[in-house]
């Protein structure tokens, strides 16, 4: 494996302010609106949790955010410059994702998976990497050094000639953070990153992305397991039918009838009526006067400890995957 040499980081550690401004995002498939006139920021510093029940649209609104979709409306802003939808272009601006389902090189090795992820920041071309000069090899030992810093702060240096596929799934989805903060992000981008997880990995996930949010990354995360968006975000915003139904603290959107109600599937027509001023009350877990405690919500809600999973997340390995 060769690329590489440095270029300086597009982040932003210490930097203050907004991230993220994502504004108006549309996203329409022929006649299926998917994402309906999102606005969201991220501020440096936070953790954001996007979530919603499944088919909301917080994939395709990802896809609009890392130039993967060209939104049909909207504009989405990195630090104050509108964003290209390219994907490569968002990448080298400061935007880093991961996916839903893996896509690591499998039949690479865990180093050579993060020094892929490095190309956006080396200047080196082709010809240079044909050649092998001393100027190419000094790049490419700094890269490799970058690569194993990343490695040892997601814990898998030890596995560094490994090859992907032979690593145990938790492992599988650290190294694919690793290799989004290859590209030295302003801010992360997290789809779905304990699916599939058993506890004790989603906990490591939740303090990596800690220690990713203390290096002075910012990070949007998708989630359905309610414990760890809850324990992990600072903000969280609610996506139901493609439109952002309310954002809040954690505490805030956890009790919330009407995000309970979108994930029990109540009929749009009561969300949207409990959406209204004033229309909490007539809302759903209202009509008997007693708000829904947690403790009383069934599996599928924003309960802390749920977990309203599409399932199917087995160990990958493999590139690529049904969804972008
Ligand atoms: N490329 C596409 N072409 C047509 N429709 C699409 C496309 N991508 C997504 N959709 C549709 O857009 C809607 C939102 O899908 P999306 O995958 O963004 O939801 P999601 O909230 O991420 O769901 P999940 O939680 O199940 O991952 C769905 O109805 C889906 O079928």
């Amino acid at each position: 494996m060769t690329t590489h040499t440095t270029t300086p980081a597009a982040t932003g550690t210490g930097e203050g302010g907004t991230v993220l401004e994502a504004t108006g995002v549309t996203m329409r498939f022929g006649g299926l609106t998917a994402v309906k006139s999102v606005d969201l920021t991220v501020n440096s510093g936070e953790i954001v949790g996007l979530i919603g029940p499944n088919g909301a649209g917080k994939t395709t609104f990802f896809n609009c955010l890392t130039g993967l979709y060209v939104p049909t409306e909207g504009r989405v802003a990195y630090r104050g410059t509108v964003l290209p939808s390219r994907s490569h272009l968002v990448t080298q601006a400061g935007i880093a994702r991961t996916f839903q389902n893996i896509r690591l090189f499998p039949n690479m090795t865990v180093l050579e998976n993060v020094l892929v992820g490095r190309h956006t920041r080396t200047r080196e071309g082709l010809l240079a990497a044909l050649l092998r000069g001393p100027r190419f090899k000094k790049a490419e030992a700094e890269s490799e050094a970058r690569a194993m810093e990343l490695l040892e702060f997601t814990g898998l240096a030890g596995k560094r000639d490994h090859l992907a596929r032979n690593l145990p799934y938790g492992e599988q989805r650290k190294l694919e953070i690793a290799r989004a903060l290859a590209s030295d992000p302003g801010l992360l981008l997290l789809d779905e990153p304990t699916a599939g997880m058993n506890p004790q990995e989603t906990l490591a996930t939740q303090e990596l992305v800690f220690a990713v949010r203390d290096q002075g990354i910012a990070v949007l995360v998708i989630e359905h397991d309610m414990r760890f968006i809850f324990n992990l975000c600072d903000r969280v915003a609610v996506l139901v039918q493609g439109e952002k139904l309310l954002e809040g603290t954690p505490e805030v959107v956890q009790r919330d009838e009407r995000v309970i109600a979108a994930y029990l599937g109540t009929p749009p027509e009561e969300v949207a009526a409990a959406s209204r001023p004033g229309g909490a009350e007539d809302g759903p877990g209202a009509a008997d006067g007693a708000p829904a405690t947690t403790a009383e919500r069934p599996t599928g809600t924003p309960d802390p400890g749920a977990r309203n999973d599409t399932g199917g997340h087995g160990p990958a390995g493999t590139e690529g995957g049904e969804k972008a």
